[in-house]
């Protein structure tokens, strides 16, 4: 991530556009304004476009601006995002979701500085940054026929891929202590953290969300709670969904249920300590109910069997 960051803040100043790849919430929105913050275009408007969000004639309108009597609905000229970001940055959301014959208006934009209004043919300039951003694996949608090469190589000069949370669960504690600070802010309270076994257990989900979920369970933990450092009750951290995972008020056994969970909190965790202390029990217990349930001890069971059998 530090690498990316200093990539981002290196290309920033520039005027070259920028490509942001992730899974949704992983920050490519929040990035992209930062970018335009600390680019010599800061005083200047940055305006989103949300691509997938509109029809096709008027997501060109959108983008472009019309002229009156363009199409039905068109009762007076209008000018476009593109004039709206004048001097500034246009934030293209969901770019891999742009019409095909609509790309390359947008790659004139970018290579040519020049764009028409729908039902105009006089072309005007702009003088835009492009920030683009996707969830889409472009390579795969230009092999699909859905997106132009053209445009992919113009758009990827400098690309910048956001991680999802469960490949980096290192960040998770900083990232939860950044935001618990921000919405302390909002809340005008100042919380000091979360306890060890609350950032355990932050740590061991998997954020299928990203930040936005992140961000929600820590708001609302912040909200719900009285104490300024949080603790692992004040949390309601959704399991993570395991094809395997038997559902409440299917046909199974307690007994299964509580196998599985067990395996899972295992998976997640990197020691028997870590996990009997998530799940609420001492380690010998743990220990205890995995021979139970016939389970083949991993690797990591066998290096702490002595361990759990002492404590
Ligand atoms: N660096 C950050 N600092 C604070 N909050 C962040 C940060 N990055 C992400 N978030 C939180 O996560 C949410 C989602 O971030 P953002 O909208 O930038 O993600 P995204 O990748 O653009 O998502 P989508 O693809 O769904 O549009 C934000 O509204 C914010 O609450």
């Amino acid at each position: 991530m530090k690498r990316i960051l200093e990539t981002a803040w290196r290309v920033a100043p520039t005027t070259a556009s920028v490509l942001l790849l992730g899974e949704n919430g992983t920050g490519k929105t929040i990035l992209a304004e930062a970018i335009h913050q600390r680019s010599n275009r800061a005083k200047e408007p940055f305006v989103t476009v949300n691509c997938p969000c509109l029809k096709r004639e008027l997501l060109e309108s959108e983008l472009f601006g019309h002229v009156r009597g363009s199409f039905t609905g068109a009762i007076s000229d209008a000018m476009g995002k593109v004039a709206a970001a004048e001097g500034g940055t246009l934030f293209l959301d969901e770019v891999g979701d742009l019409p095909l014959d609509i790309q390359p208006k947008l790659l004139r934009l970018l290579q040519d500085r020049v764009y028409e209004r729908v039902g105009e043919s006089r072309s005007r300039q702009a003088n835009v940054r492009i920030i683009a951003a996707t969830n889409r694996n472009l390579a795969a949608e230009v092999k699909a026929g859905r997106f132009r090469e053209d445009l992919y190589y113009r758009l990827n000069v400098i690309s910048l891929e956001l991680p999802p949370l469960r490949e980096r669960p290192e960040d998770i504690l900083d990232a939860a202590n950044h935001l618990l600070r921000s919405i302390g802010d909002d809340l005008h309270r100042e919380f000091r953290g979360f306890t060890p076994l609350a950032g355990e257990a932050l740590q061991s989900y998997d954020w299928p969300g990203n930040l936005r979920e992140l961000r929600n369970v820590v708001e609302r933990a912040a909200i719900l709670s009285d104490r300024d450092i949080l603790d692992l009750a004040d949390f309601e951290i959704p399991t993570s969904t395991h094809a395997a995972t038997p559902q409440v008020g299917s046909y199974v056994s307690l007994a299964k249920i509580e196998e599985e969970h067990i395996r899972q909190v295992i998976e997640r965790t990197t020691t028997l300590e870590h996990a009997a202390r998530i799940l609420g029990i001492d380690k010998s217990t743990l220990y205890r109910k995995r021979k139970r349930q016939h389970s083949p001890l991993s690797d990591f069971e066998f290096a702490n069997e002595t361990a759990a059998c002492a404590g």
